[in-house]
C-alpha cells in the first residue's frame, strides 16, 4: 500500500548573517505498510518519527528538501496527488486536539468530512450516528466544541474522523502521552480495529510497548533513519530475534525485561558521524563501524542496518 524508500528529508538554515546550514533530519529511511497492517515506528524524541509523517502527506515546511520514493498504492505520491489524497483516503490523527478547529462544534467538523466524501445531508448525518455509536460517543457530542472535550473523548472523535472520512490509510501520531492508561489501550484497540478491517496503519510513538500490543512489524527508527524492521513474533523469546544492538537495547528497557534504561543520547542532526550513527553508544563496535555508514540489508526477514547482525 505504502512504500518509502531511501527517504531523505534536509532543512535549509540560516546560522549567522547570511550564510546556510543544512541538516539532515532524515536519511535513508525505510518503510513498507500493507492493507490490513499496523506498522509502529518507534523512536526517540527527534528520531524523524512525525516528519516522516509530514513528508507521506506532504506537509513539511518550505525550508525541507526531500529526495527519495514514496508510493501509494504503486503510484507515486507526489506533491499533487498528496493534496489530493491527504484528509480522505491519508489521514493524521495528530498528537493533539488543537488540530480540530477549536472554534467549529464537532458536528460541524464531522459533517465537513462526511461532506468531502460526496454525501448527502441526510446520508451524512446517518454515517455520523452510526460512527459515534460505533465509539461510544452520546449524539450529544455534535453540539460540543474542542475545548469542552475531555482527552479520551477527543481521542475517539480524531478516529472517528479518520472512519467517516474513510480513510485507506490511518497514521496516527504519538497517540499515547498524557493519556489516562485506559484511553491509551482504547485508542489502540481502535487502530487494531481499523486494520483489520483492511486499512493500512502507520502508528507512531515513542513507546515499544504500546507498540507491541497491536502492530504487525515494528520500524525502529535512530536519527532519522531505520534501523531495524522487525515482526512482532522477533520482540518474544528474551528478544534474542532482534537483529540491531539498539532495538535490543529498547527491549531491555521494558519494564518486564531488565528495565535497564538505554545510557547516552543520539547524534545531533548537524553533526551527524561519518560511520553507523549508533556506534558511540553500541556494545560490539568494531573501528568499521565508525568509518561506514552500514546499509539496511535483509537478516531473516526482518531488515537491520548493522554489519554485525
Ligand atoms: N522545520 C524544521 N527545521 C529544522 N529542523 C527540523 C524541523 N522540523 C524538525 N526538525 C528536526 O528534525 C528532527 C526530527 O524531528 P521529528 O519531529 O520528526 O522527531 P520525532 O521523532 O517526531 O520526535 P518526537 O518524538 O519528539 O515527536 C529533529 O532533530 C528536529 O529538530
Ligand atoms: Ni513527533
Amino acid at each position: 500500500m505504502l512504500c518509502v524508500q531511501n527517504l531523505s528529508v534536509t532543512f535549509t538554515m540560516y546560522d549567522r548573517g547570511l550564510s546556510q546550514k543544512q541538516t539532515t533530519a532524515i536519511a535513508d529511511l525505510e518503510l513498507h505498510i500493507n492493507a490490513g497492517e499496523v506498522v509502529a515506528v518507534v523512536g526517540s524524541s527527534g528520531s524523524g518519527k512525525s516528519l516522516l509523517a509530514h513528508a507521506i502527506l506532504g506537509i513539511l515546511p518550505k525550508n525541507a528538501h526531500v529526495t527519495g520514493k514514496i508510493t501509494y498504492n504503486n503510484e507515486y505520491l507526489t506533491y499533487k496527488r498528496q493534496v489530493e489524497l491527504r484528509g480522505k483516503d491519508i489521514v493524521l490523527i495528530p498528537q493533539s486536539v488543537s488540530y480540530l478547529d477549536p472554534l467549529m462544534s464537532v458536528g460541524k467538523q464531522l459533517s465537513r468530512i462526511a461532506r468531502l466524501r460526496g454525501l448527502s445531508t441526510n446520508a451524512s448525518q446517518q454515517i455520523i450516528d452510526q460512527v459515534l455509536a460505533r465509539y461510544k460517543l452520546a449524539p450529544s457530542v455534535k453540539q460540543l466544541f474542542p475545548f469542552q472535550l475531555s482527552g479520551g473523548m477527543a481521542r475517539r472523535i480524531l478516529v472517528a474522523m479518520a472512519v467517516i472520512g474513510q480513510a485507506n490509510l490511518v497514521i496516527a501520531d504519538e497517540p499515547t502521552p498524557g493519556l489516562h492508561p485506559e484511553v491509551v489501550v482504547e485508542t489502540l484497540n481502535h487502530l487494531r480495529e481499523l486494520a483489520d478491517e483492511g486499512k493500512g496503519v502507520l502508528l507512531i510513538t515513542h513507546e515499544l510497548e504500546a507498540a507491541l500490543q497491536i502492530a504487525d512489524k515494528v520500524a525502529v527508527f535512530y536519527a532519522g533513519t531505520t534501523v531495524e524492521i522487525a515482526a512482532k513474533t522477533d520482540f518474544t523469546h528474551r528478544g534474542k530475534a532482534l537483529r540491531h544492538p539498539y532495538t535490543q537495547a529498547l527491549w531491555r528497557s521494558l519494564p518486564q525485561n531488565e528495565f535497564i534504561p538505554v545510557s547516552g543520547t543520539q547524534p545531533n542532526p548537524d553533526t551527524l558521524p561519518l560511520g553507523c550513527l549508533f556506534a558511540e553508544r553500541c556494545p560490539i563496535a568494531t573501528t568499521d563501524c565508525l568509518t561506514h555508514r552500514p546499509p539496511l540489508r535483509e537478516v531473516c526477514n526482518g531488515l537491520v542496518r548493522c554489519i554485525h547482525a
